[in-house]
């Protein structure tokens, strides 16, 4: 079972993730843990901030000469910004007498909600650790577990298909031009022209004080037949997916496959014919994005992902100040106008974490050399059904 806890505010000095339960012996490289953190950051709409950050991951524990120990992983990723924030951020002391407290909640952010289940008067003690600023810790999880399905041939890959009200129409057949277009895209989205009609989109957002969210999908290739269980709701795969995807900060929909559009078409128009090729089983579509009972049916795992516009908007919505009561307007953070391409990141990485899960579940074993010999022997008794 991989498992974490994660810890950190926002401006203070540094974010902390301690991961357990992956196996002993898998290479790891830091440099494939910084390439995701990375590209967390990229992506056209952001704020100030990450021209501030610039997340490298440093591991205290669990790793040894680029391999695990099979122990619990602990990674730190500084806050470069909280050097501007030392005295605002400190955990001890006095507050100082200048401190800018905020009682405007933003509609759409935690703050209202936050303060006041847990009696915070100065909203900051909610918005620190609400912030999406975590999620670095959550992409650096996701880094491990990517590094461990690869060792199985298993990819998992993000792109946008929607922001607001652009979507993208002509995308690549093959998932490696998929891919390299998505990744040469400010939006990470693979069909240039959108892209640009997307990049257009949140300028426009930007000028007007406003923000933006979209969709974007999640594709995994190459999970084996078998992964998650339809023996209890909570071992089900897809429920699993929706979970964890769903906790990102502003994520509000999850659809796996056809997803709403599948309640709208008759059920010979939504699942997937099975066929057997003298050597396996294929299927003539994939409707069902690569779930079905909650168990990966070896083919393409597909998830859509919906997130909501930013709520820090730079023309405020009304709000009310919550020490006067007073009507005003929502306090306004430096903020992104955009983070659907940092979000998209987040996503992948989160599904990677969601599907090692599954196949440590799936495998057993403590090395990945058990793992392996798992792998094998369940791979050969598939190809024997
Ligand atoms: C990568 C990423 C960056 C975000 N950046 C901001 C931001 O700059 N300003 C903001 O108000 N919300 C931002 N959000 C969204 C808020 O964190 C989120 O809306 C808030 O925590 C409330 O949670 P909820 O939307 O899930 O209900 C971001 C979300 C993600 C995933
Ligand atoms: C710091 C990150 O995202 C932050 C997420 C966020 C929020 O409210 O979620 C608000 C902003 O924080 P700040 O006021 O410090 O600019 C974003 O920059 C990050 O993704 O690394």
């Amino acid at each position: 079972m991989l498992r974490y806890l994660s810890a950190g505010e926002s401006h203070g000095p540094e974010l902390t993730i301690v991961v357990d339960g992956f196996p002993s012996n898998l290479p790891v490289s830091k440099e494939k843990i910084d390439e995701q953190l990375r590209r967390r950051q990229m992506g056209y709409g952001r704020g100030f901030r990450q021209q501030i950050e610039t997340d490298t991951v440093e591991v205290t524990s669990g790793i040894r000469f680029g391999k695990t120990l099979g122990t619990p992983i602990t990674m730190v990723v500084a806050n470069r910004d909280f050097k501007n924030w030392t005295d605002r951020m400190a955990p001890f002391g006095e507050k100082p007498e200048d401190l800018k407290e905020i009682y405007r909640p933003r509609p759409g952010h935690a703050d209202l909600a936050g303060a006041i289940k847990y009696d915070h008067e100065d909203i900051r003690n909610v918005l620190e650790r609400a912030s999406a600023r975590n999620t670095a810790t959550v992409v650096a999880a996701g880094a491990l577990a990517k590094q461990l399905l690869e060792q199985f041939g298993i990819l998992v890959t993000a792109h946008v298909v929607e922001l607001c009200d652009v979507k993208a129409a002509q995308l690549p057949d093959s998932l490696e031009q998929l891919i390299a277009a998505a990744d040469s895209s400010e939006v990470r989205c693979a069909d240039s022209n959108a892209s640009q009609r997307m990049i257009e989109k949140i300028d426009e957002a930007k000028a007007n004080g406003d923000t933006v969210g979209g969709i974007f999908e999640v594709i995994v290739r190459g999970c084996p037949i078998g992964l998650g269980s339809y023996a209890m709701p909570d071992r089900k795969l897809d429920g699993r997916l929706a979970g964890a995807l769903m906790s990102i900060q502003a994520i509000k929909g999850v659809e796996i496959g056809l997803g709403f559009e599948a309640a709208r078409r008759m059920g010979s128009q939504v699942h997937d014919p099975i066929l057997y090729d003298g050597q396996r089983y294929l299927r003539s579509s994939n409707g069902a994005g690569g779930l079905e009972g909650g168990v990966t049916n070896g083919q393409d795992v597909v998830v859509r992902v919906a997130m909501k516009p930013i709520s820090t908007l730079y023309k405020p919505l009304p709000s009310v100040n919550m020490k006067t009561k007073e009507a005003e307007l929502a306090a306004i953070e430096r903020s992104d106008y955009c983070a659907l391409p940092a979000a998209s990141v987040v996503g992948e990485n989160v599904v990677a974490w969601v599907i090692a899960d599954a196949l440590i579940e799936k495998l057993g074993g403590d090395s990945l050399e058990q793992m392996k010999d798992n792998w094998a022997q369940y791979q050969a008794r598939v190809s024997r059904r």
